[in-house]
């Protein structure tokens, strides 16, 4: 039997890191090279047009696996029956910035998706929001879809947990799948925490490898502030990375993660950890049964915990100023 195409929507289409996706999801790299994909770009109106562009090079490509593909700017149009949704389209950070600048610009985009894919999405769907500050906006979307089981949204922190692997390949001069159960833990921001101690490299603690110093003084920080790095060095935020890390993000969650290993990503808190329940934090995660689940029973030391705490209390207070912006 064929299989029905999967309907993919991606907000900011038309944008850098649309531009970086779209290609890969239409080659199958998203759901699988046995899956056919619908595709609904949505955009704003002045942007239509670049995204149209867009999907005229998608046909040129004639993947086998793409069978259509929807522009629009109206949010009820663009996840009426959708299976996933990309959330991306939001103002990126500039020079200087942070990402908490973002909350009020970009708050209000999150609340009208929210209520469309409630209106509208399939039973299954799935949402990733890439869009920054990500697990704040993911936070709005899932306030807004009192239907949609809250687990179905979530925020990336996959492109910080593949940065961390990519840094401590490089460090210990091993191959990054020697890397296994490495941990971002709270917010895609300067305050998340790579976590080590979870972590091992050939069987033993990774934290254990490394200078505590180069832990501390150099890993943490190259990770968590490598989004502004980026920005330094091009000029613009990062985005075939981010790419990149949304297609690992959704891959994962309906194909399953590895045995013995487990992921990074932003979901909705059940009071794990000791972070507050219905907070969208990064967490150690498995994908089983097309399912995202928090890994349970890891030991938490100290210097974990302060660090872990920090990132919790930015989201609380990022929670608690779209409260305030009545977002929420
Ligand atoms: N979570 C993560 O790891 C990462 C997140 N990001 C974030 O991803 C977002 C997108 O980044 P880029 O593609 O580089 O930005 P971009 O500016 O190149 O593209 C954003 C697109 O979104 C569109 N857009 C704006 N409002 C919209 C709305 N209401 N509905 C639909 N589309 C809308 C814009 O017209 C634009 O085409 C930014 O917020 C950025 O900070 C970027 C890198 C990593
Ligand atoms: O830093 C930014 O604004 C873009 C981003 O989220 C990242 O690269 O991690």
């Amino acid at each position: 039997m064929t299989q029905a195409p999967v309907n993919v929507t991606v907000t900011g289409a038309a944008g850098q890191i649309g531009y970086a996706l779209l290609f890969r999801i239409a080659s199958g790299q998203l759901l699988g090279a046995d899956t056919p994909v619908k595709l609904r770009l949505l955009e704003i109106p002045q942007a239509v047009k670049a995204a149209e562009g867009t999907a005229m090079e998608l046909d040129d490509c004639a993947f086998p696996l793409l069978k259509g593909i929807d522009i629009t700017d109206d949010a009820k149009k663009a996840f009426d029956g959708t299976n996933v949704a990309l959330l991306v389209g939001a103002r990126p950070r500039t020079k200087g910035m942070e990402r908490g600048d973002l909350l009020a610009a970009n708050g209000g985009i999150f609340k009208p998706q929210g209520e469309a894919i409630n209106a509208g999405a399939a039973d299954d769907v799935r949402v990733l929001v890439v869009g920054n500050p990500a697990n704040t906006n993911a936070l709005i979307a899932q306030a807004h879809a009192p239907d949609v089981p809250a687990e179905r949204f979530t925020a990336m922190t996959r492109l910080d947990h593949n940065r961390a692997l990519s840094q401590l390949s490089a460090k210990l001069g091993v191959a990054v799948t020697d890397i296994k159960k490495l941990t971002i833990w709270g917010n895609h921001s300067a305050t998340q925490y790579p976590d080590l101690f979870n972590a091992e490299v050939g069987g033993k603690v990774a934290a254990e490898q490394v200078e505590q110093e180069w832990l501390k003084d150099t890993f943490i920080p190259t990770v968590a502030k490598r989004g502004a790095a980026i920005i330094e060095a091009r000029g613009a935020s990062s985005a075939a990375s981010a790419a990149n890390a949304a297609i690992d993000h959704v891959y994962d969650w309906v194909n399953g993660t590895p045995e013995g290993d487990w992921t990074s990503a932003a979901v909705v808190s059940d009071g794990s950890y000791g972070v507050p329940e219905g907070l969208i934090s990064s967490f150690p995660v498995v994908s089983r049964n097309g399912r995202y689940e928090i890994v349970q029973g890891l030991e938490i030391g100290e210097f974990s915990r302060e660090r872990i705490d920090a990132s919790v209390q930015e989201l609380i207070e990022e929670r608690d100023a779209v409260k305030q912006l009545g977002l929420i």
